[in-house]
C-alpha cells in the first residue's frame, strides 16, 4: 500500500525535556494507525509537530510526494492534514453549519446560510455522518460535537485525519458510533492516525500500531499479529499486570453515610433520594451512564454543591451543611473528574499544586508567609514517591502530560492521609502503567482500612476494584450489589433503568 505520511527523525525539545527524540512514523493510505505510549511519551507533541503547531528542531515530514515545512496549522490544513484535538475547539453558540464553515468560507463578505447548510448536508452524506446542520453546537452531546469537528476537517479537504484520544470523553455508545465512522472513512481510503490508551480499542480498530516510549518510537507492528499484553509491555518496557488482584477483606464501621439525599441543579433534581454507606476497608463503586446524577452526588458529599434534603454523616458526625474546608480537614480527600478545571491550578508550579490544600499552615507557612524550603522538600518527596515525570517541581502543571497531572492530584490527596477518598474518574486518559499505579494506590488505602468511593464511567474499572457497586440511574440508586458476583450485563441493564428480576 502507498505511503501517505512519512515522518523522519523528528526531534522536538522543550526547556529541559526532549519530548521527541528522532521519531519515525510511516502511515499508509487507507489504514487506521494507532499511536500508543505512556503518559508523557511524546505522542501529542508529535501530532502537534505534524499539524504545524510546534516547529521541530530537526527532521522532515512528507505527505504523499510533498515535503512539508509547516510554521502554522493553516499551512498543515492547506496541505491536507486535519486534526481533532482532545478538547474541542467549537463555538457553542453557533450552529453546526456555522462551526464547520467558520474560517474556511470562500472569500465572501456575507455568511451564506442556505448555501452552507446545503454544503454541510452534502458533506455529512458523503462521509455517512448523521447531523443536523441547524442544531446549536452547545446543545449537542460530546459524541455529536466530535462529529462536527471531523466534518470540519473534511470541509477543509483533509487527506489525513489525526484524532488525539478521540474516545477519552465518550460514553460506550458514542465510542461504538465513532468506531463505525472511522471504519467507513477507512473504506473510503482515508488514512487515520489516532492516539489511544485503550488497548482493547486499539486492538479492535487499528491496522498497525506505533509504540512510543520516552520520546522515541520503539516499534511499529501489525495489530493482528500482537496482543494487548504485548503492546502494554512494549509501551512500558517491563511486564505489566493488566488485571487487578484484590485480596479479600472484611469491611469495618461506616465512614460515610448518605441518607435520602436530594441535590438540585437549577430547577432540576439531579439526585433523588439516594442512601448508601461506605465502610472502612472497602471500595464502594458508583456505576452509571454519564449525566445520571453521580457527579452532583459526589459534589454534594464534598460540599461543592448544596443538598436540598437528606443527611451526610462522616465518622458519625453530621456534615450536611459543613464547608468544603471543614470536610477536607476532618479527612475527606477528593480526586475530581476534571483534573485541569478542578484538580490543579494549571499556571502554578508543581510544588504549589502539591500544597494547594495546606499552603497556609505549618510547615508550609509561618505568620502568613509561605516557606520555600519545606514546600520544595515536600514536593520533591511526593514527586519521587508517586513517580511524577519529569521530576521538576518548578514545571508548570499545564506542561505536564495528563497522567502525570493526575499523579500530582493523587499524591496531594493521599499524602493528607484521608479517612475517605472520593475518586471520580481517576484513570481517565491514563496509560496502562499509570492506571496500574493508581489502582494499586486505591487498593493500598483499602488495605489500610480507609474508605474509597470510586465513581467511574468505565465498567471494567468499577467491576475489578469495587467490593460493592451502587448503580445510579436518573438520580436514583437502582441497586447495591456485591462486587465479585455481578455481571456486565446486569450492570448494563440497571444503568439504563431496567430493574433486575429477583431470583427464586
Ligand atoms: N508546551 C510544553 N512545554 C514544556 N514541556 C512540554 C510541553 N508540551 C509537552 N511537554 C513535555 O513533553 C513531554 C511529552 O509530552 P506529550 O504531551 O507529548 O506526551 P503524551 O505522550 O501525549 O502524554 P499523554 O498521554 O499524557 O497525553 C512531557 O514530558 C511533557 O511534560
Amino acid at each position: 500500500m502507498r505511503t501517505c505520511l512519512e515522518v523522519r527523525d523528528i526531534t522536538k525539545s522543550f526547556p529541559g525535556i526532549l519530548a521527541n527524540d528522532h521519531v519515525n512514523l510511516n502511515v499508509r493510505e487507507g489504514e487506521i494507525h494507532a499511536i500508543l505510549g505512556e503518559n508523557g511519551a511524546g505522542k501529542s507533541t508529535l501530532m502537534k509537530v505534524i499539524y504545524g503547531l510546534y516547529k521541530p528542531d530537526s527532521g522532515s515530514i512528507r505527505l504523499y510526494d510533498q515535503e512539508l515545512n509547516f510554521t502554522s496549522p493553516r499551512q498543515a490544513i492547506k496541505a491536507g492534514i486535519g486534526m481533532v484535538h482532545q478538547h474541542f475547539m467549537l463555538i457553542p453558540a453557533l450552529t453546526v453549519a456555522e462551526n464547520i464553515v467558520l474560517g474556511g468560507e470562500p472569500g465572501r463578505i456575507h455568511y451564506q446560510r442556505k448555501e452552507n447548510v446545503e454544503i454541510v448536508c452534502q458533506l455529512a452524506k458523503q462521509y455517512h455522518m448523521d447531523i443536523d446542520p441547524n442544531a446549536k453546537v452547545g446543545d449537542l452531546t460530546v459524541g455529536l460535537q466530535q462529529r462536527v469537528e471531523i466534518l470540519k476537517v473534511f470541509y477543509r479537504k483533509a487527506k489525513l485525519l489525526i484524532l488525539d484520544e478521540p474516545t477519552a470523553m465518550l460514553t460506550p455508545q458514542e465510542v461504538e458510533e465513532l468506531i463505525q465512522v472511522m471504519e467507513r472513512l477507512r473504506s473510503q481510503g482515508i488514512p487515520i492516525v489516532f492516539i489511544s490508551h485503550k488497548l482493547d480499542e486499539v486492538k479492535r480498530i487499528s491496522d498497525r500500531v506505533t509504540v512510543m516510549r520516552a520520546g522515541k518510537t520503539v516499534n511499529t507492528v501489525e495489530t493482528k499479529s500482537t496482543t494487548p499484553q504485548e503492546l502494554a509491555n512494549l509501551m512500558v518496557g517491563r511486564e505489566v499486570v493488566l488485571h487487578v488482584s484484590k485480596p479479600p477483606q472484611t469491611p469495618g464501621e461506616a465512614v460515610l453515610e448518605v441518607e435520602d439525599l436530594v441535590v438540585s441543579s437549577g430547577r432540576n433534581e439531579k439526585v433523588k433520594g439516594v442512601s448508601f454507606q461506605v465502610q472502612r476497608g472497602e471500595i464502594f463503586g458508583l456505576a452509571g451512564i454519564d449525566g445520571n446524577g453521580q457527579f452532583e452526588l459526589i459534589e454534594a458529599i464534598t460540599g461543592l454543591m448544596p443538598c436540598k434534603r437528606g443527611k451526610i454523616r462522616f465518622l458519625g458526625n453530621d456534615i450536611t451543611s459543613s464547608t468544603v474546608r471543614h470536610r477536607t480537614k476532618v479527612g475527606i480527600g477528593y480526586i475530581p473528574q476534571d483534573r485541569q478545571l478542578d484538580g490543579l491550578v494549571m499556571d502554578f508550579e508543581l510544588k504549589e499544586n502539591f500544597v494547594l490544600r495546606d499552603f497556609f499552615k505549618a510547615p508550609f507557612a509561618r505568620v502568613g508567609q509561605m516557606k520555600k524550603k519545606p514546600i520544595e522538600d515536600f514536593a520533591t518527596r511526593l514527586s519521587e514517591a508517586f513517580d511524577v515525570r519529569p521530576r521538576q517541581i518548578h514545571a508548570l502543571a499545564r506542561n505536564l502530560s495528563g497522567g502525570n497531572q493526575q499523579k500530582v492530584i493523587l499524591a496531594r490527596e493521599v499524602s493528607r492521609d484521608p479517612e475517605l477518598l472520593i475518586a471520580a474518574q481517576p484513570t481517565r486518559g491514563l496509560d496502562v502503567g499509570a492506571i496500574q499505579f493508581i489502582h494499586n494506590k486505591l487498593l493500598e488505602l483499602r488495605a489500610e482500612g480507609k474508605a474509597v468511593l470510586l465513581v467511574s464511567l468505565e465498567l471494567e474499572e468499577i467491576m475489578s476494584l469495587s467490593d460493592r457497586i451502587g448503580v445510579i440511574h436518573a438520580g436514583r440508586l437502582m441497586a447495591i450489589l456485591p462486587g465479585g458476583q455481578v455481571t456486565r450485563e446486569q450492570l448494563g441493564l440497571l444503568m439504563t433503568g431496567v430493574e433486575l428480576e429477583k431470583e427464586g
